[in-house]
């Protein structure tokens, strides 16, 4: 192990990268909340500010995986397809089967310059995370209970809304809903059984009537819909305390551009065909299985410095009130404000810990498992 690679592995380092990402994001969170007013004047100002503060967020994650954990991310897509990313409103469908998806989701949103504007359809639990759901809520991320009954008014509301959103966007759909355990494949599979579907071999029956809603709620506003597959070489099963240690991975990501048009319009045809759609993916994994590789060319668009500018800008506004702080603190001699300072960074600790257990499909909830939903 080098000597670089030594200190990436060293709590000390995480506990400062925490530091910064944690504290940088409540202030953009305060910043996000103080632009409440500007919402009543310039409802399109206000949106273009929030995207900017987003991007300060969410890339500093995205610099961490790309230049800390030196990840690399690579796009097998048509050239055709690869004119049109970052350059039109579009609907992703993913695949949901490794803790990390959702960053790599973002690594390419970063890519392509949509990543402070992307979207996502999200259980509403997310929206209580400190730190980036609070994000999520001005940036006006769709939420959902995963209750039709409930969801169905909601989240075409949601969507309706997006109709005037004055910059690109991509907006990510997990149609299966949760992440992918043995368990829940089991399980969908006996549902898929019992509708007479083909059995899928590496993804979860996709639920159909988020997808209709959001194709049908955005059917003028986005141009298309990215099939996106991804998947890590060598069986790697990438974590976020991984990144976090330093340690790179390799993933790899097939994308096939679908305009809109092409997407039924009456519920049940738009059903089959994304039920036709998993199918395919389901193949697309087998051949990456088999062959190690996507069909298709790597058209891979090289990381950006802004992520990494944009994190070590955060981290110098961060660190220097630390060391104050730090200074003062040892300086004072105080035993008393020394113990209350380590509690509560224990505390802190034991609240990013938490936060990065939102990521690991390991806590995944009980949504699909055949206690709870299994309705046939
Ligand atoms: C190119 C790079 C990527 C770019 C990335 C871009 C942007 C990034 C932005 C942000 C990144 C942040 C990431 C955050 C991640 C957070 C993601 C989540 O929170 S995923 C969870 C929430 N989302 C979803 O659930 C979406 C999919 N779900 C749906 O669409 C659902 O239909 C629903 C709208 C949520 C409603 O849920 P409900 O449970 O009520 O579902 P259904 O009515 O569909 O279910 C009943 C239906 O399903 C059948 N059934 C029953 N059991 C199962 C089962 N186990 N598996 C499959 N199907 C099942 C049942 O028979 C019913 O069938 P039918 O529809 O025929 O009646
Ligand atoms: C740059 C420095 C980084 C510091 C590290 C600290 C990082 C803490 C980050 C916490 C980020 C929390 C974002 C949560 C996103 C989780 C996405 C996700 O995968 O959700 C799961 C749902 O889709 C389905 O849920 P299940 O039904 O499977 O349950």
């Amino acid at each position: 192990m080098g000597l670089l690679q030594l200190l990436k592995s060293q709590f000390l380092c995480h506990l400062i990268l925490c530091y910064v990402f944690v504290v940088s994001g409540l202030f953009i969170n305060l910043l996000q909340f103080c632009t409440l007013p500007v919402w009543m004047v310039s409802k399109q100002l206000a949106r273009r500010i929030n995207i900017r503060l987003a991007y300060c967020l969410s890339s500093q994650m995205v610099a961490m995986l790309e230049w800390w954990s030196g990840t690399e991310c690579t796009l097998y897509t048509e050239p055709q397809s690869y004119r049109f990313y970052g350059k039109e409103n579009a609907i992703v469908v993913l695949n949901h089967s490794y803790d990390i998806d959702f960053l790599c989701g973002w690594t390419f949103c970063e890519r392509f310059g949509v990543l402070g504007s992307s979207k996502v359809l999200a259980k509403k639990e997310l929206s209580y995370v400190p730190v980036i759901g609070w994000m999520w809520y001005f940036l006006e991320i769709v939420f959902c209970k995963r209750k039709w009954e409930e969801d169905r008014t909601l989240v075409a509301q949601s969507l309706q809304k997006l109709h005037d959103y004055p910059e690109h966007f991509w907006f990510l759909l997990y149609c299966e809903g949760t992440r992918f355990t043995p368990k829940k494949h089991q399980v969908s599979m006996q549902v898929a059984e019992s509708k007479g579907l083909p059995i899928l071999k590496h993804h979860l029956l996709p639920r159909t009537k988020g997808f209709w809603v959001t194709v049908q709620n955005l059917r003028g506003k986005a141009a298309a819909v990215y099939d996106s597959t991804l998947n890590f070489q060598n069986n790697e099963k990438p974590t976020l305390l991984g990144v976090l240690n330093g340690e790179k991975y390799h993933a790899d990501l097939y994308v096939r551009r679908i305009p809109l048009d092409l997407i039924p319009e009456d519920e049940a045809e738009c059903a089959a065909w994304l039920h036709k759609l998993y199918q395919e993916k389901d193949s697309f994994q087998e051949q990456y299985t088999q062959t190690g590789r996507f069909p298709g060319p790597i058209v891979s668009p090289p990381r950006r410095l802004w992520s990494l500018i944009n994190w070590l800008f955060w981290s110098c506004l961060m660190l220097y009130p630390l060391g104050v702080l730090l200074t003062g603190l040892i300086s004072s001699g105080s035993m008393l404000s020394i113990i209350v300072s380590l509690v509560f960074c224990s505390a802190a600790s034991v609240g990013v810990r938490w936060m990065i257990g939102q990521t690991e499909i390991n806590k995944s909830s009980n949504y699909g498992n055949k206690e709870t939903t299994l309705n046939i």
